[in-house]
């Protein structure tokens, strides 16, 4: 992103950010509620236009929205409630894009939603619906969906993942599960990943670089490590919940 501007209203919601990610990396979005978080997800992933500012994925400069380019990056996305279609049983609502690109036979197909079930810890659900699984095992399945493959991806393509509130409202232990998937199915997918969260252990278990959101602007950047020792205002106020600070609601 090089001097990113999204606004609706009169004030910009991010005012010029700038954000360059390394190929692999895992990266974490925080800031407090309306920072604007979600809004640089649904940029990287293509569902919104920035107002002005350059965005590029994997060296393409992005002026469309997702839908409307021909051969769009490969940008995948796990969102905070698994929209799973609840009329396809879990095999069908993982498969759905091989069956769409229609390149695979469905036996090929069957052997691919397998692996990827089993790479997110789930077995003999392929024939079941999603209504018949708890939320955990559906959050399961929306990540066993970010693992399928087009065939014709070459070894050197490298999707970016995208998850959006992740662990929201999970136990802690589910919350420790599911940020092992986040790592695991980026690596298994040799992808790079933005996690957007207020979690704690998931921003610190899930990425390696943290950015802060706030104001507009990315307030601040650095490891894992700096995020929890660093004395950065909105860093500290953000880590220990404080009412004092530089982040106050009127702003
Ligand atoms: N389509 C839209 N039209 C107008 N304003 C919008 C739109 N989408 C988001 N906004 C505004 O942009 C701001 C940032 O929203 P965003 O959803 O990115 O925040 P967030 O940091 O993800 O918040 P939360 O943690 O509560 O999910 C909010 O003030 C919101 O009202």
């Amino acid at each position: 992103m090089r001097d990113l501007t999204m606004q609706w209203g009169a004030r910009p919601v991010l005012d010029r950010v700038s954000l360059v990610m390394q190929p692999g990396e895992r990266l974490a979005v925080v800031g407090p509620s309306g920072a604007g978080k979600s809004t640089v997800l649904r940029l990287l992933a293509g569902l919104q236009l920035p107002t002005s500012g350059e965005l590029r994925l994997f060296e393409r400069p992005q002026t469309y929205l997702r839908l409307d380019q021909t051969d769009p990056p490969d940008v995948r996305l796990v969102f905070q409630n698994p929209a799973l279609l609840a009329s396809l049983t879990v095999e069908q609502n993982v498969g759905f894009l091989l069956r769409e690109q229609g390149q695979l036979t469905r036996e090929e197909i069957r052997e691919r939603v397998e692996a990827c079930l089993e790479a997110v810890g789930l077995f003999d659900v392929a024939h079941q619906y999603p209504g018949e699984l708890s939320g955990g095992m559906q959050k399961r399945v929306s990540f066993a969906r970010a693992l399928i493959d087009n065939p014709q991806r070459g070894d050197e393509a490298m999707p970016l993942l995208l998850y959006d509130e992740p662990t929201a409202g999970l136990d802690p232990v589910a919350c420790t599960r599911i940020e092992d998937l986040i790592v695991k199915t980026t690596t298994v997918a040799k992808g790079c990943s933005v996690v957007v969260s207020h979690v704690r252990s998931t921003i610190e278990r899930s990425a390696e670089r943290v950015v802060m959101v706030y104001g507009g602007h990315f307030q601040w950047s650095g490891s894992v490590e700096e995020f929890r020792t660093t004395d950065n205002p909105y860093v500290e106020q953000f880590r220990t919940g404080s009412l004092r600070g530089p982040m106050q609601p009127s702003h």
